[in-house]
């Protein structure tokens, strides 16, 4: 990057902060805690420990500050999800696209929650992830089993991504800068 092409994203950056808040859902063992570290710092642990009620955390990328709640996904944190949902920008739902025993619970509890009426238009972003995985579900199944074509009230879109192998991360960062506003 030339000199004045740095120094105008620097101007950029001084006038036109964007900020976004955003809430990762999914079963537990999906990988959200996984995401969280990957769009953070790029790290990846095969140790992790499941997420006990919620975590924030507060991610920079470029003009853009994105504030994350990342949820509990076990069942006894499900019924909190709405509550953490209704302010944001996007929810982002995690799916393990290599556990095709546990997709069929997984696509019933993002259907009741999207049926809160308090999270009506919140644009959903569903993640398939751990297609480094043999066996892992393709876009195309993924979609299907997930009902996502019943989903007519938002906006959705579905990426297959990978937190240990980092692919299509860029695309998820990609999409989330896009669904940003301007600070007021
Ligand atoms: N092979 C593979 N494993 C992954 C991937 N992403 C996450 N994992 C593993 O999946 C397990 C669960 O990851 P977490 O990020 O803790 O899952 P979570 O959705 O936050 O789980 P809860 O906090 O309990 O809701 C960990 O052992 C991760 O290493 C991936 O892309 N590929
Ligand atoms: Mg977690």
């Amino acid at each position: 990057m030339g000199f004045w092409d740095a120094f105008l994203n620097w101007l950029r950056s001084l006038f036109f902060k964007q900020e976004m808040e955003l809430s990762l859902i999914g079963l537990q063992n999906a990988g959200k805690t996984s995401l969280v570290n990957v769009v953070a710092t790029g790290g990846y642990s095969e140790d992790m420990i499941p997420t006990v009620g919620f975590n924030m955390r507060k991610v920079t990328k470029g003009n853009v500050t994105i504030k994350l709640w990342d949820l509990g996904g076990q069942p006894r944190f499900r019924s909190m999800w709405e509550r953490y949902c209704r302010a944001v920008s996007a929810i982002v739902y995690v799916v393990d696209a290599a556990d095709p025993d546990n997709v069929s619970i997984s696509r019933s509890e993002l259907h009741d929650l999207l049926s809160k009426t308090s999270l009506s238009g919140i644009p959903l972003l569903v993640l398939g992830n751990k297609i480094d995985k043999p066996g892992a579900l393709s876009k195309q199944a993924l979609t299907d089993q997930m009902d996502l074509k019943l989903i007519t009230d938002r906006e959705v879109c579905c990426f297959m991504i990978s937190c240990k192998n980092s692919s299509n991360i860029d695309s998820v960062i990609d999409w989330l800068v896009k669904h940003s506003k301007s600070k007021s």
